[in-house]
């Protein structure tokens, strides 16, 4: 018997109450044991939409909505008796004619085709009356080539616009994305489904594998069942699960904007890439202890039927493993702290070294140029691109300056001491001279933010092996660091860089709006373009405020009013957010999430963060306040700005922190400021 799980049942069963999930999750077992059901209730719907459709007795009320073809057994649905009986009778499962994938779809009322109104589908007419019909101009030709459903082909040329945010409720994923694109202006033809092989199984098409999911044994439909809400653990986008599998012959990257399932793919690739042998070790890694304790939770969701698999993949921030392998290698490092290195620097100036430049000067220029570049000899440091650097150096002042850096370097070494960009450095010349690191894989997520010396030490790591190294990131979201080429420093992803499309984490209403605040592509220092054209979310949500008040109390009085508003709505306090730009608005942030609980004597009160923090997090709701004038961009990093370039350079970062911020929020999204606010509200609204 094959015992399928359609993302409808996990739907379905993530509404039902925990008790109910146990009940439920009993009998989905014992029909596993028990394929003929002799000992369940069993009852063939003859009203339903489908002749093979069944209901299995859970409990007085609770039905499972079954179908059963030969050996195949999918759960459907699971549902109170009326509700399932209702969702069996609306349903028919059919491959589709032109993928051959199995399709859930939705019977609707009058399917009779209608006549266009203005001659063939061919016409540029858009409108019939005064209503906007996005999709009137398509032909039934067009439409099944996406995967619309016979059934629905009428009925989607005579969707009104309002009706376009109901797609993905009810059509199957493919043709909704299609749809969803075109009517935003993207192209049909990016998304012809592909046609099966004659005879090919219709649940083993990519497009089919998004909703159903072959079990092979109770342990894994076990584990499916007692998480019904992660569904990513289950259902991948053919284009999420194409990243995961695919065989790779250098360092690959996937992109993709906030949301897309880039750390899920990353994910599911450490898995897969620990299924492949006994003896596979993988380092699945991010920048923060705070990331790394996510992707450690969610794969213990993803490995729990197969506990061995956990045990072949290790999560750390990639500075942990860094030092980890350097105890290793060499002996526990003794790391310098910023207070040192400003004491040596005073030293050096007291001893008449420096010439004129200042110890802030020096201190900024080691840290962003000198250690952060591994530069070690007068010569690389005279010929350092400057970017983002705001003084021009002559050449008497490079020397003045270098002879600083010789001393802070000489008394490290004298005392021991490293910086982490050392750390990596020496692993990397390590690694140069045959040395290898006990992983066969490396999974790094949050790419984007990685430091010059991680890159140099992940393209030593890779070193042309298969397989080696994949990254996750999006360059939309770089916020810690001025952008460099990788390739450069030997870490080649050009022709190996793919971009995930479908955003499964914010409404339609948030994603396009935080859109505005970059541009439609961004191409990367080693000419590799990103774009954010053509992503589609999967579901809707209200249009996001955006608000810019007359002054601080007023602010605080709307977003208390907003936040209380979203509580009131069953919007749990910890799953709604309050970030501003930095330390100095979170007060205001305090206060304002403080009031809302007040005044609703709510336990506990909204989390108020710092656009930096929120980073790989995400909340039902999210308030990014304080968004004044004076606040974003930062003044500070401004008035330190010594030219275009790195003018640009702030400025973006800057905007990235915000999309960042806003792209939180899955549901609802208010933002924030004092009039006359920052200058970024101006592409929000
Ligand atoms: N195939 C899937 N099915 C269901 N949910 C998914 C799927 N892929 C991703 N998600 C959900 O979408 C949300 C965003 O996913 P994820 O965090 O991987 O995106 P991301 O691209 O890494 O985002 P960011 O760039 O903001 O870090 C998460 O809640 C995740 O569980």
């Amino acid at each position: 018997m094959t015992l399928l799980y359609a993302s409808t049942f996990a739907d379905a069963l993530a509404k039902l109450t925990h008790q109910e999930q146990k009940q439920v999750k009993i009998t989905t077992v014992d029909l596993m044991m028990d394929p003929k059901g002799t000992g369940l209730s069993l009852e063939r719907l003859t009203r339903a939409g489908d002749d093979k459709v069944w209901s299995a007795r859970v409990s007085r009320d609770l039905r499972i909505i079954l179908r059963r073809d030969g050996d195949d057994n999918l759960l459907a649905y699971v549902g109170h008796h009326n509700d399932a009986y209702r969702w069996a009778e609306r349903r028919k499962f059919i491959p589709h004619e032109r993928s051959g994938a199995m399709q859930i779809v939705e019977v609707i009322e009058g399917q009779e085709k209608a006549e266009p109104e203005y001659g063939d589908h061919s016409s540029a007419t858009e409108t019939a009356g005064e209503v906007v019909q996005p999709f009137w101009s398509l032909t039934d030709d067009q439409l099944l080539d996406v995967g619309v459903p016979r059934e629905w082909l009428s009925h989607v040329q005579e969707m009104p616009e309002s009706e376009i945010d109901s797609l993905f409720d009810r059509l199957p994923a493919e043709a909704a994305e299609a749809l969803y694109d075109f009517a935003t202006g993207g192209k049909l033809e990016d998304h012809i489904v592909t046609p099966a092989e004659p005879g090919a199984d219709p649940y083993a098409h990519p497009d089919a594998l998004r909703r159903f999911r072959v079990f092979d044994n109770v342990d894994e439909l076990t584990a499916a069942l007692d998480a019904p809400f992660e569904k990513w653990a289950v259902f991948l986008h053919p284009a999420q699960r194409e990243l995961v599998r695919r065989k790779v012959t250098g360092p690959t990257r996937i992109t993709g904007s906030a949301g897309t399932g880039k750390t899920i793919v990353a994910l599911h690739r450490a898995v897969h890439l620990a299924e492949q042998s006994e003896t596979a070790r993988v380092l699945l890694t991010t920048f923060s202890q705070e990331l790394a304790r996510a992707l450690s939770a969610k794969l213990e969701i993803q490995t729990q039927a197969v506990p061995e698999l956990r045990e072949r993949i290790t999560v750390r921030p990639l500075d942990e493993a860094a030092v980890e392998l350097y105890c290793q290698q060499f002996g526990e490092p003794d790391l310098v702290d910023h207070g040192q290195i400003r004491a040596l620097i005073e030293e050096a100036i007291s001893a008449g070294l420096g010439g004129e430049l200042s110890t802030l000067f020096l201190l900024e220029e080691w840290q962003e140029l000198v250690d952060a570049w591994g530069v070690t000899d007068p010569e690389s440091y005279a010929t350092l691109p400057r970017i983002g650097r705001r003084t021009r150096l002559g050449p008497k002042q490079r020397e003045a300056a270098w002879a600083v850096f010789d001393h802070i370097r000489n008394r490290m070494a004298e005392r021991g001491l490293v910086t982490r960009a050392m750390i990596y450095d020496r692993l990397t010349g390590w690694l140069q001279d045959g040395g290898t690191i006990p992983f066969e894989h490396v999974v790094v997520d949050e790419a984007q933010d990685l430091t010059v010396a991680q890159v140099r030490f992940l393209a030593a790591v890779g070193n042309g092996r298969d397989d080696a190294l994949f990254l996750a990131g999006d360059i939309g979201q770089r916020i810690f660091r001025l952008p460099f080429s990788w390739s450069k420093l030997g870490l080649d992803i050009r022709g190996r860089s793919h971009s995930l499309k479908v955003n499964y984490r914010t409404s339609h209403q948030i994603r396009a709006m935080a859109d505005r605040l970059l541009p439609p592509a961004i191409t990367d220092l080693d000419g590799v373009e990103e774009g954010r054209r053509g992503t589609v979310s999967i579901f809707d949500g209200p249009v996001p405020e955006v608000r810019l008040l007359d002054d601080s109390d007023t602010e605080a009085d709307v977003v208390s009013g907003w936040l209380q508003k979203c509580i009131s709505s069953g919007i749990a306090p910890r799953e709604i957010a309050v970030l501003v730009r930095g330390p100095d608005q979170v007060p205001r942030a305090r206060q304002v999430s403080e009031n809302a609980a007040a005044a609703l004597k709510a336990s506990e009160s909204p989390i108020v963060g710092v656009m930096h923090d929120a980073k790989g997090l995400e909340f039902r709701a999210v308030a990014v306040m304080a968004c004044d004038e004076d606040v974003i961009p930062d003044p500070h990093r401004l008035a330190s700005i010594g030219d275009v370039a790195e003018m640009e350079s702030v400025y973006e970062t800057e905007r990235h922190l915000l999309y960042v911020a806003c792209t939180r929020a899955r549901d609802q999204l208010l933002v924030s400021g004092i009039t006359p606010g920052s200058e970024f509200l101006d592409d929000l609204l």
